[in-house]
């Protein structure tokens, strides 16, 4: 095999590759790691054989730049993962799409219609409202512990279905809404589990004929729960026929029901479903998370989360509440989210791709339907491209716009399938970590340092919550005793 292997000028390869199996093996949670410390062995670019399925493993800039630049739209297709094709309703939603006439529409609607800098900038009041009612929660819990994600998690699931749907589900007074967002919330956290179980039957398509189907079974019960909840929403959104519409702003669901009307075969329910779960999938906890590292690297480094506070002051003062419109004026805070990024990245293995074609990576030759994995979480935590690299050093950021540079830091990868949502994700991160640095003093419960363990979720989230100490700072007093009190 090594000389046909080196006649084709095939990517290098691990040893051993086991028959059947190949190199599952290396699945080994977490797996940003396991492969990172691969890589740094055998190369950035590997061509490993996960039981029936070719796999190309990068880990430079490089190599990410090629797959995502040159060869973007080879690479441009998913793999067809059992997830894919039962969430992902037989690989037509957004993100299980493969690239081409389907994909293109839903991307130009969710890029357009939903996530556009115009349509965000629509639902600003609906981001501004619900900071400040987290912040008023933060105020009644001063004196107890706070468990922080539960609350952001919250907030980010307010704001994400007020856009969406114009329900406010968390936290409010309405005992039904509480009942329909319990629904919500079990159908979100079962989505979670699911995506994070490892599929074997995705590699070794023979177990799944020898009934490996009970993950199956479970994902098409997810489904159907999901289908229900969200038809529901549609109708109750659903105008009857002849209905004038008042020019108000609509929801996204409220747009997506206009547009049916004029095309209907296009504009289907089924179509507005999928769109609805996926973004609500792919947004809420990522943001959430990224949230809680963020607070947890800044009670860990005190001095960092004052100087955060005193650049907030100084720009700010407090008369009024950090806005999405500050950021760029606050580079400290934007540097303190970027180098959280880099260190804990939400999606440290970005999502997968497949090729459609042959191509040429780094010099070798890549076969058509080859997935692809870049370990994001590897480049972002390479010693060769960082100076003291496991540091949280936010200064390092000092001088950079965005979210990227270059192919060294991409959190919301890059080409045709990067994240449609990152201005919104960076809207939301932004304000709300302005807004509670600006309002309170933060305080780990003890001496002792937040646990910086990573969970084992494809999605990578805290081992352990975070739980902290906030108290209202004096001179924000003015300013918090003005806040709505819903
Ligand atoms: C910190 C927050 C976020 C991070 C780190 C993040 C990161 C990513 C990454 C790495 C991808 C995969 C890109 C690829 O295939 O190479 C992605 C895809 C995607 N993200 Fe985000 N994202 C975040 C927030 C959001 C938000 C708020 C939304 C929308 C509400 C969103 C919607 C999507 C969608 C729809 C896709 C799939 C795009 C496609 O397949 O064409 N994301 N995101």
């Amino acid at each position: 095999t090594h000389i046909r292997r080196k006649a084709s000028n095939l990517p290098p390869t691990v040893f051993p590759s086991i028959p059947i199996i190949g190199h599952l093996y290396l699945l080994k949670r977490p797996i940003h790691r396991t492969l990172a410390k691969v890589s740094a062995k055998y190369g950035p670019i590997l061509l490993l054989q996960f039981g029936c399925r070719r796999v190309l493993v990068v880990s430079s800039p490089s190599a990410t730049e090629e797959c995502f630049t040159k060869n973007d739209i080879i690479f441009a297709n998913r793999p067809t993962m059992l997830f894919g094709k039962i969430i992902g309703v037989n690989f037509t939603s957004l993100t299980w799409s493969s690239y081409g006439d389907n994909w293109r529409n839903l991307r130009r609607i969710a890029s357009i219609e939903i996530l556009s800098t115009h349509r965000l900038n629509e639902f600003h009041d609906i981001r501004v409202e619900e900071i400040k009612l987290l912040i008023r929660k933060l105020v009644s819990m001063s004196s107890s512990p706070v468990t922080l994600k539960l609350l952001l998690s919250e907030l980010t699931l307010n704001v994400m279905m007020r856009m969406i749907s114009g329900k406010r589900y968390f936290g409010g007074v309405d005992r039904e809404m509480e009942e329909e967002g319990k629904q919500f919330r079990r159908i979100l956290d079962e989505m979670f589990v699911l995506l994070d179980a490892t599929n074997i039957g995705d590699y070794l398509p023979i177990l799944s004929c020898l009934g490996e189907k009970s993950l199956e079974k479970r994902l098409i019960s997810l489904q159907e729960k999901s289908d229900v909840f969200f038809q529901g929403l549609i109708e109750q959104l659903r105008k009857p026929e002849g209905t004038k519409v008042v020019n108000k702003r609509k929801t996204m669901i409220e747009l997506l029901l206009s547009l049916q009307e004029s095309e209907p075969e296009y504009y289907t329910d089924a179509m507005i479903r999928s769109l609805v779960m996926v973004l609500l999938g792919a947004g809420s906890d990522t943001s959430t998370t990224t949230m809680e590292w963020a607070m947890s690297l800044l009670l860990n480094h005190p001095h960092i989360l004052n100087k955060a506070q005193a650049e907030i002051d100084r720009v700010i003062g407090n008369k009024r509440l950090v806005d999405e419109s500050d950021l760029p004026n606050l580079p400290y805070l934007r540097c303190i989210i970027n180098e959280t990024l880099r260190l804990y990245h939400a999606t440290p293995l970005l999502a997968l791709h497949e090729s459609s074609h042959d191509c040429v990576i780094s010099g070798y030759n890549v076969p058509r339907g080859t997935m692809l994995i870049v370990n994001q979480w590897a480049i972002h935590h390479d010693p060769k491209l960082w100076t003291d690299v496991e540091k949280f050093n936010p200064e390092r950021f000092y001088g950079l716009e965005g979210t990227r540079d270059g192919f060294k830091l991409m959190p919301f990868s890059s080409g045709r399938r990067g994240c449609p949502g990152e201005g919104l994700a960076v809207r939301m991160i932004g304000m709300t970590l302005g807004s509670i640095i600006q309002c309170f003093d933060w305080e780990r419960m003890s001496d002792e340092m937040v646990d910086m363990t990573e969970g084992p979720g494809i999605v990578m989230a805290k081992a352990s919550l975070l739980v902290a100490k906030c108290k209202p700072r004096l001179e924000m007093t003015n300013l918090l005793s003005m806040l709505p009190n819903k």
